[in-house]
């Protein structure tokens, strides 16, 4: 990875500590102009440098300084706008590194200067070559933070982990070499210095919410450095730590004099100072790494803004531990995806939210889906930006499946071991997250968001001989530093503000184009080691990373689509709901319906099949008789049915009792008259009779008389023929039977002078009916007696069976 950065260490004291800045910025831009033509003489460069000695000191007057006092915002304003006034003013003059250039003539023990090759001009924009650097080389001076105890930051400084000195701060109060140059850039930049300090005063409090507000506004990539423990085998090689982190921003890189092989400049080289977004000492624990640099990414995506998170390091620099950990200490991606559910769980009552992942590598230039291995995926560019075609994408519902989505990509994973590490990722490694979310505002509108959540681990560049040569991982290094190569010339262009970004240089670039001057939020963990051994590695990582600071990303856009329904969308909505409410009570009122028909058949079938009505069977039954009820079929019956059916068959039960009452009187009346009649029969027959007796005995006489005469018996000297009894004379009243008394109607009966008799009886006169035998006409009054008295018992006893016959209407 090609290195720009030539460093050299002056000491110089500043009383206040405070950075200077230019006065002019006009000035200050014709003089950089001057000095970045490359034509220019040297003649031309003093001259131009006296000249803005000569603005320089005029406008270091105090009257001068005073407007621009004045015009610098108070604290409070700089809280909230002065930090966009910097970065548009730090935007504009590309020439300046991110700490700020100072006065020469102020240089302090805890300044230094680091002479910078520009990039070449090939490389320039048009805009950048209006304003930057001149060609040549420029030498910029940087402002060490002055402790507050500077001796014993001193005595800490130079003193490495394992108690050597470090030469790097030993050596560095120095004479500054060309004070006039150094004093003549710094002090255009005095007030903008004084600026930024008071904006990195605020964001030294890492937890301010202010700083994370405010590097959002300016789309900036977030730059974040994480040293890592010293390791074992480091420490059995006796490395020292040549990297300190200060006030968790602040990154010394100090170059022992025993590692530097450049007799030339052995002098000169001796450290460097950086300054980050933040910086994570060794002892920083990985929840600490994640919700300084990931947490707010987080919540941006779940509000449908793309966030890139990657690791950029040396092979061994801990970047897979920064973004997998381990099982104990989970990193970043682990933390993340657990944030990212629980956000999700809390927000589940708004709206819908659905997570899909996909996991990729790129290895040796080869795009592969580490979810569902199979053939090398073609990445191609749509709207949307560039995708690998045919990456499966998983849904998930809970952070234990993404988990275990994760591990199965990460055994798909190429890992081998090298010198460098056990554990090397030879593939960098792509999980991005999609979250999808779906509701409706208060206007009934769809709102649709989409946030992409892109956690990037990268291979490790690595030198040739830190791992294997002319083996497949020499294949695989080298792959890797070629893609890293290509993301720092995207980084260099971007930087530059060229119209061209290579990003098709590499599989990682394309890839990483969203994240990377895209509409994005992206962070950069840059992983190193605090060894001396690898201090090459660590200074080119700080190197790339600080550049990549001063990318900007394209300004906000939330992937969030409305769509609004019509009004008649909405009237045929709201109309379809309420013919569908309408539906279902009519549906519930036809079920009540029904359910009343269905109890009112059962209740009827009920009435007919019982042969007394439950409710007649209760009036007519005395109560306990109520257990005999039928049970079921009533209960459903609604109560005034019920009764108004059981008033009713009480009447109709009230008017068959009158009816049968009514009937009853009639025939006991009937009956009476008819008795009455009859006795009067009787008597009227009693006195016949009687009369009849008398004149019969009086007849009797007589016939014996005549028979004596006609036919004498043998013994008794009575005359006996044949034809004796049928020449007996008639009876005068035939023997009464039973239906001659009961029935005056009987067929079989006609009136014979007011008498009733049979039909077969020969109707004869009275006087010319031959007169009843002797024996009969003898018999005669006690038999008429015994009849009447039969007559009077048979009429009591057919009275109450009669009734009772006609007493049984239900028996119909
Ligand atoms: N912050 C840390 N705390 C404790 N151990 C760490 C830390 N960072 C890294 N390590 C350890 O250092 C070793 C190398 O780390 P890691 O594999 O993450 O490096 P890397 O940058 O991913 O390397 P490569 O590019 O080769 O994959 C691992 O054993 C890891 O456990």
């Amino acid at each position: 990875m090609p290195v720009s950065t030539r460093s050299q260490i002056f000491n110089s004291e500043d009383e206040n500590g405070a950075t200077t800045t230019m006065t002019e910025q006009t000035e200050n831009h014709k003089m950089a102009q001057a000095l970045r033509n490359p034509h220019h003489g040297l003649k031309e460069k003093l001259k131009s440098l006296t000249l803005l000695y000569e603005q320089q000191k005029l406008a270091s007057k105090p009257q001068n300084f005073k407007p621009q006092d004045q015009k610098s915002p108070p604290i409070s304003a700089l809280d909230r706008n002065g930090s966009i006034k910097l970065e548009e003013i730090e935007s504009r003059n590309h020439k300046f590194p991110p700490i700020a250039p100072i006065n020469r003539n102020n240089l302090s023990k805890n300044q230094e200067t680091e002479t910078i090759l520009p990039p070449s001009s090939s490389e320039k924009s048009p805009k950048m070559k209006e304003n930057s650097i001149p060609n040549s080389r420029v030498t910029k001076t940087y402002v060490i933070p002055q402790s507050p105890n500077p001796q014993l930051d001193d005595a800490k400084e130079n003193v490495a982990a394992n108690g050597d000195r470090i030469v790097g701060f030993m050596c560095p109060r120095k004479a500054p070499v060309s004070s006039t140059v150094a004093r003549k850039l710094s002090l255009g930049s005095q007030i903008d210095g004084r600026r930024r300090d008071r904006r990195l005063s605020l964001v030294h409090e890492k937890d301010n919410p202010l700083f994370q507000k405010q590097s959002n506004q300016n789309n900036r990539i977030s730059v974040f450095v994480r040293l890592r423990p010293m390791m074992k085998r480091e420490k059995e090689a006796n490395s020292r730590s040549c990297v300190r982190i200060v006030n968790r921003r602040d990154v010394y890189l100090t170059e022992f004099s025993s590692d530097n092989h450049d007799y030339l400049r052995l002098k000169r080289l001796k450290g460097r100072h950086f300054t980050f977004d933040a910086s994570f000492p060794d002892s920083a624990s990985q929840l600490d790494v994640y919700s300084t640099t990931t947490a707010d990414l987080v919540e941006a995506v779940l509000q449908g803004r793309n966030g890139s998170v990657f690791c950029y390091g040396a092979t061994g620099a801990g970047k897979t531990y920064t973004m997998l950990g381990t099982v104990e200490n989970p990193g970043v991606m682990v933390l993340a995806i657990k944030d990212l559910f629980t956000k999700i769980r809390q927000r589940s009552l708004d709206g819908n939210h659905v997570v899909h992942l996909s996991y990729l590598e790129v290895y040796n230039e080869t795009v592969r889906d580490l979810l569902s291995p199979g053939r090398p995926l073609v990445l191609r560019e749509d709207k949307q930006g560039i995708i690998a075609a045919g990456l499966s994408q998983y849904r998930a519902y809970s952070t234990d499946e993404v988990m275990a989505l994760l591990l199965q990509g990460n055994k798909n994973r190429t890992t081998e071991p090298t010198r460098a590490n056990e554990t090397s990722s030879r593939s960098h490694a792509i999980l991005q997250v999609m979250i999808e979310y779906r509701t409706r505002d208060a206007s009934m509108n769809v709102i649709n968001r989409i946030g992409k959540l892109s956690l990037i681990d990268l291979a490790g560049s690595e030198r040739a001989l830190a791992t294997d040569q002319r083996t497949l991982r020499s294949v695989e290094g080298a792959n890797i530093n070629r893609s890293l190569l290509a993301l720092s010339s995207c980084i260099n262009a971007l930087v530059e503000g060229k119209k061209h970004i290579p990003y098709r240089n590499s599989k990682l670039t394309q890839l990483l184009k969203d994240s990377l001057g895209g509409a994005c939020n992206t962070v950069m963990i840059a992983n190193i080691s605090p060894s001396n051994l690898t201090f090459g590695e660590t200074q080119n990582t700080l190197h790339w990373a600080d550049r990549a600071k001063e990318i900007r990303n394209k300004a906000y856009e939330t992937n969030e689509e409305l769509v609004q329904e019509t009004e008649s969308d909405a009237d045929q909505a709201k109309l379809l709901l309420e013919v569908q409410k309408e539906n279902r009570e009519l549906r519930v009122q036809l079920a009540r319906q029904q359910q009343k028909l269905l109890s009112l058949q059962a209740q009827s079938l009920a009435a007919n099949t019982s042969p007394t009505p439950a409710s007649v069977t209760s009036i007519l039954t005395p109560p306990s008789s109520n257990k005999q009820r039928p049970k079921t079929p009533l209960r459903a019956t609604p109560e005034p049915n019920k009764r108004r059916g059981t008033e009713e068959t009480v009447r109709e039960l009230q008017m068959v009792v009158k009816t049968l009452e009514g009937e009853i009187e009639r025939v006991k009346k009937d009956h009476a008259l008819q008795l009455k009649k009859k006795d009067e029969k009787i008597r009227e027959l009693t006195d016949k009779l009687s009369k009849g007796v008398r004149s019969r005995d009086e007849g009797l006489k007589s016939i014996v008389t005549r028979s004596n005469i006609r036919n004498k018996d043998a013994n008794t000297g009575d005359i006996k023929t044949p034809g004796h009894r049928f020449l007996s004379p008639a009876p005068a009243a035939k023997k009464r039977s039973f239906w001659d008394i009961t029935t005056a109607n009987s067929p079989s009966v006609t009136t014979l002078n007011g008498r009733k008799t049979r039909s077969h009886v020969n109707d004869e006169p009275a006087a010319a009916a031959p007169a009843p035998s002797m024996l009969l006409q003898l018999a005669h009054p006690c038999m008429w007696s015994v009849l009447i008295l039969g007559l009077h018992i048979a009429n009591y006893i057919i009275q109450p069976g009669f009734a009772r016959q006609r007493l049984s209407p239900f028996k119909q």
